[in-house]
């Protein structure tokens, strides 16, 4: 990909060191990464994956996205995830607030379902352009095992530190079985005009996610003595950026923190520069019924007890209609139909005025 010029490390702007956890060494079981993971995973939610195995589907993952995003708008909306709360598929930049004054986000991804990349050519869920298919079998797939395969290791040390039955996380994220784990391609257009949020605060609603991202933007918001402020994370070549999500805070009880983030326009000597990123989200199986897992650690159930505002705010209802709920939040699009979306064209979507 593009040679960037680099992320700005002269103290300009604020950014968050985030902890290293050696995937290689924690795969052979090695104590002392899955101590940081948990230090990481506990504190902020958030922490780099170096030693990853995917890295080499990354590059094509984008090329992917690129012909993907790069196809005619009219195209593209053949794809449209729809604004029902559905995820898999197309959607536009410009579909959510990012702020109370109307502003509007500036990124464009294309979702590919995880049981569509499994089972393809056969269709579970949803179809795909061809730019997606003819990618499907050598890069989206093999690169979304990978996720799966990195994410079992890390929910081993998650199961075992939480103090679970043996195997536990791994049923509730059984990847054998239905679920609206997807990955993602987000592009952000260079210099979207006067575009100052690119993607808006948010948690993530899965368990984990494994990201991948070449210029900065992502930003986290850390609560310490001096109050809440937002930091930048600098991209590490080869290093996943990874973070916990709200269904696995939710099953263990807040334990494991999901931490508010956004993504700004590129900072720095990188600003102008179009934007890309990759993201594989894995979420609890569809029929996982989001509460605490106190009956089976004890450990969780001294957290909900130490913290009984949390335990009242339990969705109480499952992984796969929370996500509905979560993904029809904040849309610009909620009761338009795909004709005058299309009608009104892609100016609609490009940059917010914000
Ligand atoms: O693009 C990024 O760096 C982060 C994207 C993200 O947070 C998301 O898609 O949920
Ligand atoms: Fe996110």
């Amino acid at each position: 990909m593009t040679n960037y010029p680099p992320f700005p490390t002269d103290g300009t702007v604020a950014v968050q060191d985030l902890l290293v956890v050696d995937y290689k060494l924690l795969k052979e079981g090695d104590q002392e990464q899955a101590n940081i993971l948990w230090e990481a995973a506990t504190k902020w939610g958030f922490w780099y994956l170096k030693n990853q195995e995917a890295e080499s589907f990354v590059e094509p993952m984008f090329k992917m996205g690129q012909e993907t995003l790069s196809l005619p708008f009219e195209e593209k909306m053949k794809y449209w995830q729809g604004n029902k709360g559905a995820s898999f598929g197309y959607r536009a930049a410009g579909a959510t607030y990012v702020d109370v004054d109307g502003s509007t986000d500036a990124s464009e991804f294309i979702n590919i379902s995880k049981d569509d990349a499994m089972a393809y050519p056969r269709v579970v869920h949803k179809v795909y352009p061809e730019t997606v298919n003819a990618y499907m079998k050598d890069t989206v797939r093999p690169f979304i095992e990978t996720c799966i395969n990195e994410s079992r290791v890390i929910m081993k040390v998650f199961n075992e530190k939480l103090g679970l039955p043996e195997g536990t996380l791994l049923d509730l994220h059984d990847h054998t079985k239905p679920c609206i784990s997807e990955t993602r391609c987000i592009k952000v257009p260079a210099a979207p005009k006067d575009t100052k949020i690119a993607l808006g605060q948010h948690t993530d609603f899965g368990s984990l996610s494994f990201l991948a991202n070449r210029l900065g933007g992502l930003q986290v918001l850390i609560s310490d003595n001096e109050g809440e402020q937002w930091k930048y994370v600098k991209p590490i070549e080869g290093h996943f950026i990874c973070n916990i999500g709200d269904t696995l805070s939710i099953l263990s009880g807040g334990i494991l923190k999901s931490c508010t983030h956004r993504v700004l326009p590129p900072p720095g000597p990188q600003a102008g520069h179009e934007r890309w990123s990759l993201v594989y989200f894995l979420r609890p199986t569809n029929d996982v019924y989001l509460e605490a897992l106190v009956s089976r650690s004890s450990l969780i159930a001294e957290a909900v007890r130490n913290a009984p505002d949390k335990a009242n705010a339990f969705p109480e209802m499952t992984a796969a209609q929370w996500f509905v709920k979560k993904q029809s939040q904040h849309r610009t699009d909620k009761d338009k139909g795909v004709e005058s979306l299309l009608a009104s064209g892609p100016k609609n979507f490009e940059g917010s005025t914000y």
